[in-house]
């Protein structure tokens, strides 16, 4: 499947830990501006797959990719590819919330100064935004010097959003961001995550199919390292192509 304006491109993509061939040949594109989902049982590699985007495995030697990873055309496996920069065009957050131990506003503003030499005033104006188009700021506009960790896991969550946003990434990689939320603070983050849509690429690893279905505008269907069936999420969700994809989705499997 063709995408319109795709930003990310996997080509005969191949991942292994040591001798284990977690992801194989993986062929598909992600649109910029979108939110793409990430589903199938656990184990299949969704995981595997978002923390590719980074670059995360680079930090583990005995595990290794093959194959095209593209971005805007150019390929990130190769060596030339500045990981630290290529972390803050794609930033990450994981499945709990892990604030730094330091006040909220250095929580964003640490990431920034790694990158960015900004007067005290610029960063006050960055620690703003971040922390609006998170959502949070009417929350902790006037306790910006408290502990990160002093939040609710919802607002901790909307803090590593924001931490992630502040440094203006490209693409926002989310390993299951509501697993440890309850039901309100997850809705908060989906609204958010519609709203972020508008100027970032979202990619999404979920264990609920219905969160999926509400977000994304696209989805993909993992099954043991293989890329069961990728498209429209709509059409995915009423209209499967292949009958793996409509027994997980009627719950008749995994
Ligand atoms: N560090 C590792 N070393 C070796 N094998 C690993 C490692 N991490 C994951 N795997 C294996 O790779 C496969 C894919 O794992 P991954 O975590 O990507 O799956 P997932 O779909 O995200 O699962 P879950 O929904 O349970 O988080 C699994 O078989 C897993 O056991």
């Amino acid at each position: 499947m063709q995408i319109t304006d795709a930003q990310i491109e996997f080509k005969d993509f191949n991942f292994y830990y040591g001798k284990f061939h977690a992801l194989k040949n993986i062929n598909f594109q992600m649109a910029r501006h979108k939110c793409t989902a990430f589903i199938g049982p656990s184990g299949c590699g969704k995981s595997t797959l978002l923390r590719t985007i980074n670059r995360m495995y680079d930090l583990y030697p005995e595990q290794r990719a093959e194959g095209q990873l593209l971005f805007d055309g150019r390929n990130l496996l190769g060596s030339d590819i500045d990981v630290s920069v290529l972390r803050a065009k794609i930033g990450m957050v994981f499945q709990k919330p892990t604030p730094f131990p330091m006040s909220i506003y250095d929580n964003i503003a640490f990431g920034v100064k790694l990158h960015e030499k900004l007067s005290s005033k610029d960063m006050d104006d960055r620690v703003e935004w971040a922390l609006r188009k998170a959502a949070l700021w009417d929350e902790v506009k006037d306790k910006l010097n408290q502990s990160g960790m002093s939040l609710s896991g919802g607002q901790q969550q909307r803090l590593c959003i924001a931490r992630g946003i502040a440094v203006k990434p490209e693409v926002i990689l989310l390993d299951e961001p509501t697993s440890a939320l309850d039901p309100i603070s997850t809705a908060r983050i989906e609204e958010l995550i519609d709203e972020l849509k508008t100027e970032f690429t979202i990619v999404i690893v979920t264990h609920n199919m219905q969160q999926a279905a509400r977000i994304s505008d696209y989805t993909a269907y993992m099954y043991l390292g293989e890329m069961v069936e990728f498209g429209v999420t709509d059409e995915l969700f009423v209209k499967p192509k292949k009958k793996e994809t409509e027994d997980y989705i009627t719950g008749r499997f995994g």
